[in-house]
């Protein structure tokens, strides 16, 4: 699919810079962390799912976060993440699977690489738990893809925008499905595109609000239309990364407390 004349400037930068790089020497096996499994801990211990994102910067974000990508990490655990995400990006996200690498040896959560990845041999540039498919980006590939990425042992995060992009990701066997509310032609942010999809992922999906989730009461509001977890980085990355996190985490549960 060339989605590249539909989509922001920035967008399209990303997509030829994808579109340039290559994939590992080596077909990579992955012996992954469950992420439902994760989600189900942070319930049972009262958090909220959250995957944190490390994420250095991005087009959307004024300059860049320089700490080592390690200590985020860590804190976003202590704050109580369900899960990570990992830009490996490096063009336009300042991530690297390096980063991803050290980060998933250093922590005991599943991690997801974040990235953009549009062509089989793609995925054998570092091993993750998760790895995420754009159903705009990969087009009629997703099947393939999908299957490619199982045959590694890879979970696959399939993210949609809306519903003809979940029937095609429900079509292609996707298990784990995030709506990003990040509109790609614009980088406009709304989270009705959430609860505009939502209420058509059958139940035994787990389902994951992406972006532009803030706040406590964005949280409980995501939580309220359907979501199993919540993909946070920005509102995370800005400021004290344990702090953000475990404000999210526990987003409602002053409400039940009361
Ligand atoms: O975040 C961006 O600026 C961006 C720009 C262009 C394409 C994708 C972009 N983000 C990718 C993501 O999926 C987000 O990093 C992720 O969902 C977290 O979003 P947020 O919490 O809003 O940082």
């Amino acid at each position: 699919m060339d989605a590249s004349e539909e989509v922001a400037p920035a967008v399209q930068s990303i997509l030829s810079a994808a579109r340039e790089r290559g994939g590992g020497d080596e077909r990579v096996a992955v012996d992954a962390e469950s992420l439902p499994a994760a989600f189900a801990d942070a319930e049972a211990d009262g958090r909220v799912p959250v995957i944190a994102e490390v994420k250095p910067t991005s087009p959307t974000t004024e300059g860049e976060r320089t700490d080592d990508p390690v200590a985020l990490a860590e804190q976003m655990v202590e704050g109580g993440a369900a899960a990570l995400s990992v830009l490996t990006e490096p063009e336009h996200f300042g991530g690297s699977p390096e980063n991803l690498t050290k980060i998933r040896e250093a922590v005991d959560v599943p991690v997801l690489r974040k990235d953009f990845v549009l062509r089989e041999e793609q995925l054998d540039t570092v091993e993750a738990d998760v790895v995420l498919l754009i159903a705009r980006f990969v087009g009629d590939d997703l099947a393939d893809l999908l299957a490619a990425a199982r045959d590694r042992g890879f979970q696959v995060l399939v993210e949609v925008h809306d519903r003809d992009e979940l029937t095609r990701a429900l079509d292609a066997g996707a298990a784990v499905v995030g709506v990003n509310n990040r509109d790609l032609t614009k980088l406009e942010v709304d989270l009705a595109t959430f609860e505009e999809v939502a209420p058509a992922v059958p139940e035994d999906v787990t389902l994951i609000a992406e972006s532009g989730i803030s706040t406590p009461d964005d949280v409980v509001r995501m939580r309220e239309a359907g979501a199993d977890g919540l993909l946070v980085g920005s509102a995370i990355m800005d400021g004290s990364v344990r702090e953000n996190t475990e404000s999210l985490t526990r987003a409602g549960s002053q409400v039940e407390d009361t």
